[in-house]
């Protein structure tokens, strides 16, 4: 396929996404199943175009006056993509696969490179609703945060110290341009690449099958690191999931101690397994809500993790359908489920034992003020700086920009180069 051809295809998924509420994978891949002509090369750049398109909806559509599916892909590939407006022209010219011919309207609003009209929203791409509470959590740095959050994501690897180090998974990756991290001792990282760029598969890597290294962002090793696991500890990891955060726990317990792994929906738990056996991760105990209750385990940790259930506005990277499709009611949904959580989460912390209390999101409501509610309705507990933490375990990372008295971290992509992550410590009264 030449780029006009790519181009349609991008505008057929963009609508697809747009008029069926499709998720943007599931819309791409049922584009290629039905186009089996298409190589992966041409699937890649398709998906370029759509990811990019939706990280930058609100600047796009504002700049075209227009934000329907065509407007968004010429633009992405004429303004975000920097080809320029006679190579999109020559494009949709030169391919009878192309949609048609560029307007003069368009043509107009493609060439005009004046950025004054737009409201701070639009030029940060976050919705408009949220912008208010972009700005109670970043102040003068809103619309920097917002753009660095419309970025493509880097692949973030952690070395499992289990199997491996990162000296080692380095050198396995050397081919891929990955590099260490700067915050994170596990951190491995692959650059995003630009335009038509494409990431490696790492799933496919030898070093993968042999669980030398695990797919995670560097904000959630860090966000794991600072609970401080330790070996021969009892630790509850209360929102287990597919066990992202188990597998980082489990490396800092060094296999000594005992690691429960929890989840409210078995469904999410189910991947777990095969991740544990591969990560070399012996000493966890999976606990299935359907046929286990954790009733022994009240009052018996030393450390409970909560990576709580959260509207991802933090992780808009790499899911840029999420920012558009988040609802008022969703994130209130997600408020009463965190207080549920810290809640019920709590009461298996033993008297002087630790609980941290992490989201994918960056916004205050999710946790600052969670955090808040949690210290007045539970008194028995009290705030731990994670600032302190970070200072103290992390020498050779430069400090967080968003810390609060309290010492609760924010971390975002255009302060520490992460996905926006939040991580609040609290200890029980012994
Ligand atoms: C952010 S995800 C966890 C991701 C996982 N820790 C990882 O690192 O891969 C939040 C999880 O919280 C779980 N969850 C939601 N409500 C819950 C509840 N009341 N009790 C326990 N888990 C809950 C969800 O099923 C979801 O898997």
């Amino acid at each position: 396929m030449k780029d006009g051809g790519r181009l349609a295809a991008a505008i057929e998924v963009l609508t697809d996404v747009e008029t069926r509420h499709r998720p943007v994978q599931v819309a791409l891949r049922d584009w290629g199943a039905a186009h089996r002509f298409a190589g992966s090369g041409d699937r890649t750049v398709i998906g370029n175009l759509v990811f990019d398109a939706l990280r930058n909806k609100a600047s796009l559509s504002a700049r075209m006056r227009d934000g329907r599916p065509r407007a968004l892909a010429l633009a992405t590939y004429c303004l975000t993509w920097a080809k320029g407006i006679e190579a999109l022209a020559d494009t949709l010219e030169q391919d009878h696969h192309a949609p048609e011919a560029l307007s003069e309207e368009e043509r107009d609003r493609l060439s005009n490179e004046d950025l004054a009209d737009l409201k701070p929203h639009e030029l940060a791409d976050v919705p408009e609703w949220l912008w208010p509470r972009f700005q109670a959590a970043f102040g003068d740095n809103s619309i920097e945060e917002g753009r660095a959050l419309a970025t493509r994501a880097p692949v973030d690897l952690r070395a499992n110290p289990l199997k491996s180090d990162r000296e080692k998974v380095l050198k396995r990756l050397a081919h891929t341009g990955a590099m260490p991290t700067g915050l994170s001792p596990w951190g491995v990282r692959i650059e995003a690449k630009p335009g038509l760029g494409r990431m490696p598969h790492v799933q496919a890597e030898e070093g993968y099958r042999k669980g030398w290294f695990e797919l995670q962002d560097e904000a959630s090793q860090l966000a794991a690191h600072l609970a401080q696991a330790q070996p021969g500890m009892q630790v509850l990891d209360y929102c287990a999931g597919g066990g992202g955060k188990t597998l980082a726990l489990a490396a800092a317990m060094q296999n000594k101690g005992q690691l429960y792994a929890y989840d409210a929906d078995r469904l999410r738990l189910a991947p777990i397994h095969e991740r544990l056996q591969r990560a070399g991760a012996r000493n966890i105990q999976v606990r299935d809500p359907a046929s286990s209750s954790l009733d022994d385990l009240i009052g018996q940790m030393d450390l409970v993790f909560i990576d709580a259930p959260c509207t991802g506005t933090g992780v808009w990277r790499r899911r840029p359908d999420s920012k558009w499709r988040l609802t008022d009611r969703a994130l209130e949904d997600r408020i009463k489920d965190q207080r549920h959580v810290l809640k019920n989460a709590s009461q298996y912390v033993k008297p002087g034992g630790r609980l941290a209390y992490a989201t994918c999101s960056v916004l205050p409501e999710e946790n600052q003020d969670q955090a808040d509610w949690f210290l007045q309705n539970e008194p028995d507990f009290q705030s731990v700086s994670a600032g302190d933490t970070w200072k103290d375990t992390l020498p050779q990372a430069a400090a967080p920009s968003y810390i609060s008295e309290r010492g609760d971290i924010l971390l975002s992509p255009a302060s520490t180069g992460t996905d926006g992550f939040f991580i609040a410590l609290f200890q029980r009264a012994g």
